[in-house]
C-alpha cells in the first residue's frame, strides 16, 4: 500500500544516510567499488503464484510491502513466480504444473493471490483452476488453515452489522483444509437404481486429522483468550459425532482453555446475531471455508480477511480468502490488503519474522487511518476512495515529440501542478526507451515505491530498443496514428538531439540511475536502463549520498541531493570532458584536459566522455580503469592510450626533460599507488566476483539434485497413486458387484417365500377340494343306499301309511352336506 510505504520512509531515509560514503580524493576507490547498505542478514525464498483475476494486482502491492518491510529488518527477499490455476492451465495444460508444487515445496514460504474464472467455470473437475488449488494445499500438507476476522475501528462503518455488534470482534476460524469432503472418497457421478444420475461426495475425517487440528486450534486459543468453539453437525453426521467426540478428548491436554460446542447452522447465524462471544473456532474444510467468508463481511469486506495455512513442516501457504474478483478485474478496484494481511501472516507464521510482521500491520492500520479507502470498504464520510495503488494505464501506438523545457516557459508557467514540485516543474515524466519486453506490471514493479506518486501511465510503443531514458518534460503529445503524429506544430521547438542532454547521457545506458527528493516528494527519477532487481534493492546497495560515483564500467550512479536535473547550457561547445565532482553545470572542456577546472576547484578526476577513460590531474595521466567485456562479461583493463595525442595534447607528455624526470617520478609514484589499489580492487572484486559464481554453482547443483530427488520421488508416488487407484477402482467394482449379487439373493429369497406361500395355499385348496368332493361322494352314497332301502321298503308289506327317514347320519362331517340333498321324505297317509 502507497502509505505504508510512506510510513516507513523514514526509516528507510535515516538507514540510507548511514549508507552514505563522501567522494573524495582519499577514498575514490571504495566508493569505486560498492557504497552498500547494511548487507542483509537474512535470505528468504518466496515462491509467488499470482493466479488469475485480481489475483496477479494484489501480489504485486503485497510483494512490493514485502520487500520494504523485509528490507528495513536486514531481511533479502528471491522472489520466483510460477504459474497456478488458470493461467497454469493456459500455459501448461494443468492447474498445478509439477514445476510449480516443486518450486512452491523448495522455497521458504509461497504467497498466492487467487484463482478462478468464468473462462475455465465448464473445465472437466481436473482441469479446473480450483482443482489446482486443493492439489497446491495437499502437495504442501498444509492441514490447518488460520483465518483471523478482526473489525479495525477504523473500518467499524464498512461493517454490514449495526456499529454495537461490530465493535470489538476479533476472532479466529481454524479450519481444517486437506480432509472432509473436500478429499473424502468415493466422489463422483453415477446413477440410482431408477437410472438417475446422481453425484456423491464423502465427509469423512480420520481420528488423526481431528486431533492434529484440534491441537492447533488449543494452541491458537490459548495466545489468543482461551476460548474455543468447536463447529460441527453432530445431530446429523457421524463425521461430525466422531469430530465431536475427539475435540472433547484433546480438550483434557488443554485444561486452561475453556471448549463449547455448537452445530454450525447456529454458529451462521451467532456469527451475525452476536459476533463477539467468539473467540476462536475450529472447524471442518466445508463449514470453515462458508463461515471465513461470512465473518470477513463482520470485518467490511472479504478484500481484508488473510489466512495462513500450515502443515506439520514444510513452508506454508499464505493467501487472501477471497476469489479472483472476476467482476473487478483490471478494474484497479481490487482491494490488496487481505493479500498485503496475508504478506504480515507469512513473515509471523512463516519465516517467525514477527517484527517485520508487525511494520506491515502497523501500516495498514495507518494507511486506513489516514482514510485511504478502496471501493469496497468505502463508506460515505471522512474517507476517500483509494484505488490498489496501480496507476491507470493505456497504450497507444505512435511517435512522441518531446519539447524542450525551456526556462522561459519554465519560469512563466511557474505554477506547477504540484506544490510539491520546484518551481517550474511540471509533474510529468518521459521515460524513453523502456524496452518492450517489460510488461506494465515489471514496470511498476521496476518504480517501486515511486508508483504512488505516479496517477496516470501512457505507453507509447514504437520500436524495441535497449536503452531507457528518463527526462522531465513540459508536455507530451500523444495520437494514435503515426502520420499525424510526425506534424509537429511549427511554433513548438522540438528537442534536439542534443550531445551533451541526450547523446551525452549515452554513457549512462549501462546501469540504473535514481535520484529521489524524500523530502520534497519531488517526482524526479532517472532510469537509465531497466535494472533486474527492484530499485529498493539496488538503492540499498549501491546509492550513497554523494554526487557521482564511478562505477567499474564507467557508469554513472548519481544521488542527485540538490535535486538538479540535466540541463544543457553548453549551447554549441563541444563536450568531451566531464567533471565528476560538480554536476550542476555540467563542466565541459573542448579538446584538451580540463587543468583549468582542476587548477579552480581540485577536482581532480574527469572522464572523457569519447573513451569512457579517466584522466587524473593528480597522477596526471589517465586511471587504469577495469571495465567488464561486453563479450565475456570478465573485467578487463580499459586501453590507457591517449587519443588526444594526435591533437596535440600538450598534457600527456613534456618537451622539457628537467620537468619531465621530475614528473615522472611523481607520476611513477602516484601510478605504482594507483595501480596497486587497483590491482587490490580488482583481485577483490574478481574474488567476490568467483565467490558469487561458486556460490551459484553450488546453489544451481543443489537445487539440481533436489528437483531430481523431487522428480523421482514424484514419478514412484505417481505410479503407486496409479497402482493404488487401479486397486481402489477394481475394489468399487467388486463392491458394487457383490452389492448386486446380495440384492439379487434378497429378491430370490423373498420369491421362494412367495412361491412357498402360493405353493401352500395351493395344496389346501386341493385337500378342502378332495374333502368336498369326497363329502359329496358320501352323501351320494347314502342317498343312493337310502333309495336303494325305500324300493326294497316299498316293495315290502311293512311300509304302510309311515314315514320313512333317512338312515342317520354316521358322523359329524356330514354337515358339510349340501341343504339340497338334506330330503325330508313325509309319507302320505
Ligand atoms: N482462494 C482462492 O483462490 C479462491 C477463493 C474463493 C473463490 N475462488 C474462485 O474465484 C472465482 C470467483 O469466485 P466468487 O465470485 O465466488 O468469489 P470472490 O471472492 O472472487 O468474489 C466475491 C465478491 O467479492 C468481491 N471481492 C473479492 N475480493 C475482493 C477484493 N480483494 N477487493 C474488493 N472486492 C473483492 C468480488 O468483486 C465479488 O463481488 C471462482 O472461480 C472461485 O472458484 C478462488
Ligand atoms: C476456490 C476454493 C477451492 C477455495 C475453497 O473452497 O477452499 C476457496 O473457497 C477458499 O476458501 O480458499
Amino acid at each position: 500500500m502507497a502509505a505504508s510505504l510512506q510510513l516507513n520512509s523514514k526509516a528507510f531515509r535515516t538507514h540510507f544516510q548511514l549508507a552514505s560514503v563522501p567522494l573524495s580524493k582519499k577514498a575514490p576507490k571504495s566508493c569505486r567499488i560498492r557504497c552498500a547498505a547494511t548487507t542483509p542478514s537474512k535470505r528468504y525464498t518466496i515462491t509467488l503464484l499470482p493466479g488469475d483475476g485480481i489475483g496477479p494486482e494484489v501480489i504485486s502491492v503485497a510483494t512490493n510491502v514485502l520487500k520494504f518491510a523485509g528490507f528495513l529488518e536486514g531481511i533479502e527477499f528471491k522472489f520466483q513466480e510460477m504459474p497456478v490455476g488458470g493461467a497454469a492451465l493456459d500455459l501448461t495444460g494443468v492447474p498445478l504444473p509439477e514445476e510449480t508444487l516443486s518450486a512452491a515445496k523448495q522455497s521458504d514460504a509461497v504467497l498466492l493471490g487467487a484463482i478462478g474464472g468464468y473462462k475455465w467455470d465448464k473445465n472437466e473437475k481436473h482441469l479446473k483452476p480450483e482443482t489446482g488449488l486443493l492439489q497446491l494445499r495437499a502437495g504442501l500438507k498444509v492441514f490447518a488453515n488460520l483465518r483471523p476476522a478482526t473489525v479495525l475501528p477504523q473500518l467499524v462503518d464498512a461493517s454490514t452489522l449495526k456499529k454495537e455488534v461490530a465493535v470489538g470482534v476479533d476472532l479466529m476460524v481454524v479450519r481444517e483444509l486437506t480432509g472432509g469432503i473436500y478429499f473424502g472418497k468415493p466422489r463422483g457421478f453415477g446413477t440410482n437404481e431408477n437410472g438417475e444420475e446422481i453425484g456423491f461426495n464423502t465427509e469423512v475425517y480420520a481420528t488423526h486429522e481431528i486431533d492434529r487440528i484440534a491441537r492447533v486450534a488449543f494452541e491458537t486459543a490459548r495466545k489468543r483468550h482461551g476460548k474455543l468453539c468447536s463447529v460441527d453437525k453432530a445431530n446429523v453426521l457421524e463425521a461430525s459425532i466422531l469430530w465431536r467426540n475427539r475435540v472433547t478428548a484433546i480438550a483434557s491436554e488443554y485444561p486452561d482453555v475453556e471448549l463449547s460446542h455448537m452445530y454450525v447452522d447456529n454458529a451462521a447465524m451467532q456469527l451475525v446475531r452476536n459476533p463477539k462471544q467468539f473467540d476462536t473456532i475450529v472447524t471442518n474444510n466445508i463449514f470453515g471455508d462458508i463461515l471465513s467468508d461470512e465473518a470477513s463481511m463482520i470485518t467490511g469486506s472479504i478484500g481484508m480477511l488473510p489466512s495462513a495455512s500450515l502443515g506439520e513442516s514444510g513452508p506454508g501457504l499464505f493467501e487472501p480468502i477471497h476469489g479472483s474478483a472476476p467482476d473487478i478485474a483490471g478494474q484497479d478496484k481490487a482491494n490488496p490488503l487481505a493479500t498485503v494481511l496475508s504478506a504480515a501472516m507469512l513473515l509471523k507464521y512463516g519465516l517467525e519474522e514477527e517484527i517485520a510482521a508487525k511494520r506491515i500491520e502497523a501500516a495498514v492500520l495507518d494507511t486506513l487511518s489516514r482514510g485511504y479507502r478502496t471501493g469496497d470498504i468505502y463508506s460515505d464520510g471522512n474517507a476517500f476512495h483509494f484505488s490498489s495503488g496501480n496507476p491507470r494505464i493505456e497504450e497507444t501506438r505512435g511517435v512522441m515529440h518531446l519539447y524542450r523545457d525551456d526556462a522561459v516557459s519554465s519560469s512563466s508557467s511557474s505554477a506547477s501542478s504540484s506544490p510539491e514540485l520546484p518551481v517550474g516543474r511540471k509533474p510529468l515524466v518521459c521515460v524513453l526507451g523502456v524496452p518492450n519486453y517489460m510488461t506494465y506490471a515489471d514496470f511498476c514493479q521496476f518504480c517501486g515505491s515511486f508508483i504512488r506518486h505516479i496517477s496516470e501511465m501512457r505507453i507509447v510503443r514504437f520500436v524495441s530498443v535497449e536503452v531507457c531514458r528518463v527526462l522531465f518534460t513540459v508536455d507530451v503529445q500523444y495520437t494514435g496514428s503515426i502520420e499525424h503524429a510526425q506534424a509537429s506544430p511549427a511554433s513548438s521547438n522540438e528537442q534536439p538531439t542534443c550531445p551533451v542532454c541526450l547523446a551525452g547521457w549515452n554513457f549512462l545506458v549501462r546501469e540504473v540511475m535514481l535520484a529521489e527528493r524524500y523530502s520534497l516528494k519531488c517526482h524526479i527519477m532517472f532510469l537509465m536502463m531497466p535494472f533486474k532487481e527492484s530499485w529498493i534493492e539496488f538503492a540499498a546497495r549501491h546509492l550513497v549520498a554523494v554526487d557521482y560515483l564511478l562505477n567499474l564500467d564507467g557508469s554513472f550512479l548519481k544521488h542527485v541531493a540538490n535535486g538538479d536535473n540535466y540541463r544543457c547550457n553548453c549551447k554549441n561547445i563541444e563536450p568531451s570532458l566531464l567533471c565528476l565532482k560538480r554536476v550542476g553545470g555540467l563542466l565541459k572542456y573542448k579538446g584538451g584536459h580540463a587543468i583549468i577546472h582542476w587548477k579552480e576547484t581540485q577536482h581532480c578526476y574527469s572522464l572523457e566522455l569519447e573513451t569512457q577513460r579517466v584522466w587524473d590531474y593528480v597522477g596526471d595521466n589517465y586511471v587504469h580503469r577495469l571495465i567488464q567485456s561486453k563479450t565475456d562479461g570478465k573485467l578487463v583493463e580499459l586501453n590507457a592510450h591517449c587519443t588526444h595525442a594526435n591533437e596535440g595534447c600538450g598534457s600527456c607528455e613534456s618537451t622539457d626533460s628537467g620537468l619531465s624526470e621530475a614528473l615522472l617520478n611523481s607520476k611513477v609514484e602516484a601510478i605504482v599507488n594507483e595501480y596497486n589499489e587497483l590491482l587490490a580492487t580488482q583481485l577483490e572484486n574478481q574474488k567476490l566476483y568467483f565467490e558469487s559464481l561458486l556460490q551459484d554453482i553450488k546453489e544451481e547443483t543443489e537445487r539440481e539434485i533436489s528437483k531430481a530427488v523431487d522428480k523421482a520421488v514424484s514419478q514412484k508416488l505417481q505410479k503407486m497413486q496409479a497402482k493404488l487407484d487401479r486397486c481402489v477402482k477394481e475394489k468399487e467394482i467388486l463392491d458394487d458387484l457383490n452389492e448386486n449379487l446380495l440384492k439379487n439373493q434378497e429378491i430370490w429369497k423373498a420369491k421362494i417365500i412367495e412361491m412357498e406361500e402360493r405353493g401352500k395355499k395351493a395344496l389346501k385348496l386341493k385337500d378342502d377340494n378332495i374333502r368336498d368332493l369326497e363329502e359329496q361322494l358320501r352323501v351320494l352314497m347314502v342317498f343312493l343306499e337310502a333309495d336303494k332301502t325305500m324300493e326294497e321298503l316299498s316293495l315290502s308289506n311293512e311300509m304302510k301309511d309311515g314315514t320313512v327317514l333317512p338312515v342317520p347320519m354316521e358322523s359329524s362331517s356330514c354337515s358339510g352336506t349340501k341343504e339340497g340333498m338334506k330330503v325330508n321324505y313325509k309319507g302320505k297317509s
